[in-house]
């Protein structure tokens, strides 16, 4: 049976931030994500975590600024520097909530440029070597370019052929069911070949990123052939409840 984690950013958004840890407990979740945790300091996190017996699953590095049109910053070499210091304010978080994989966001920039692909590469191996040394994972996620057009990291089989160039050891692939779906289809045979390098999975219905279920694919039937394929991390819950979050719960009654 999968393990899932609620998604905090999109989950449960009828209670302010914090209060959305008690109410993923609530409906059951002994997991949590979410995009970003930085409006708020470490400890409320980790206080709300421990008060609800939680674990944290995933959180994403500092995306620079998201108001703005910010997507990442890994492969922009102008904000390099920008970079290096969100590593640091990512591992503060790291420490405090116990998470095992952070997500690294490459950034919006042509994937062909050479001096974007190099800006990517150094991140990638800045990260992993910080992240490393504290026993964490970094993961990388291929996004639709419908939900973040000019988004870098746009295509499995890239973020798949960079991850074994690399070689580096806690470097994974965050392979989101809804973003493979609309990039390229054939799930199954994607999470068939790149299992041994999957790090985080992540599902929505598509094409409205609403509950598992609800759209195109036979999501009940992705997920139990991703348990068959012996994956046992975290499934996140990433999609915008089209009600009341807990009123579209109910797909999840087929792994009770
Ligand atoms: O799929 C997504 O949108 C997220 O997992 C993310 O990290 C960037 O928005
Ligand atoms: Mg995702």
């Amino acid at each position: 049976m999968p393990k899932f984690a609620a998604n905090l950013t999109m989950m449960f958004t009828e209670h302010d931030f914090l209060d959305r840890f008690g109410a993923a407990r609530q409906a059951g979740f002994d997991a949590v994500e979410y995009l970003f945790p930085y409006d708020h300091p470490p400890e409320a996190i980790a206080e709300r975590l421990q008060a609800h017996g939680l674990t944290q699953a995933l959180f994403n590095l500092p995306p620079g600024n998201w108001a703005a049109g910010d997507r990442g910053l890994a492969a922009l070499p102008e904000r390099a520097e920008e970079f290096r210091a969100s590593i640091d304010t990512a591992l503060r978080y790291a420490e405090a909530t116990g998470v095992g994989r952070v997500h690294m966001m490459s950034g919006l920039a042509p994937r062909q440029e050479p001096a974007a692909q190099q800006a990517y590469r150094e991140a990638l191996r800045r990260l992993c070597d910080a992240a490393g040394a504290k026993g964490l994972d970094v993961v990388i996620e291929p996004i639709n370019s419908r939900d973040i057009p000019g988004y870098f990291l746009n295509d499995f089989a890239f973020a798949a052929e960079l991850i074994d160039a690399l070689g580096l050891p806690n470097l994974k692939l965050q392979f989101d069911i809804y973003h493979r779906q609309i990039l390229h289809g054939d799930v199954l045979m994607g999470l068939r070949e790149l299992a041994p390098i999957i790090g985080h999975v992540q599902i929505a219905a598509v094409p409205d990123r609403h509950e598992p279920g609800s759209g195109e694919l036979d999501d009940i039937r992705v997920l139990r052939a991703l348990d068959a394929l012996g994956y046992d991390g975290y499934v996140g819950c990433e999609y915008h409840p089209a009600g009341r979050t807990e009123d579209g719960l109910g797909w999840m009654r087929a792994f009770a």
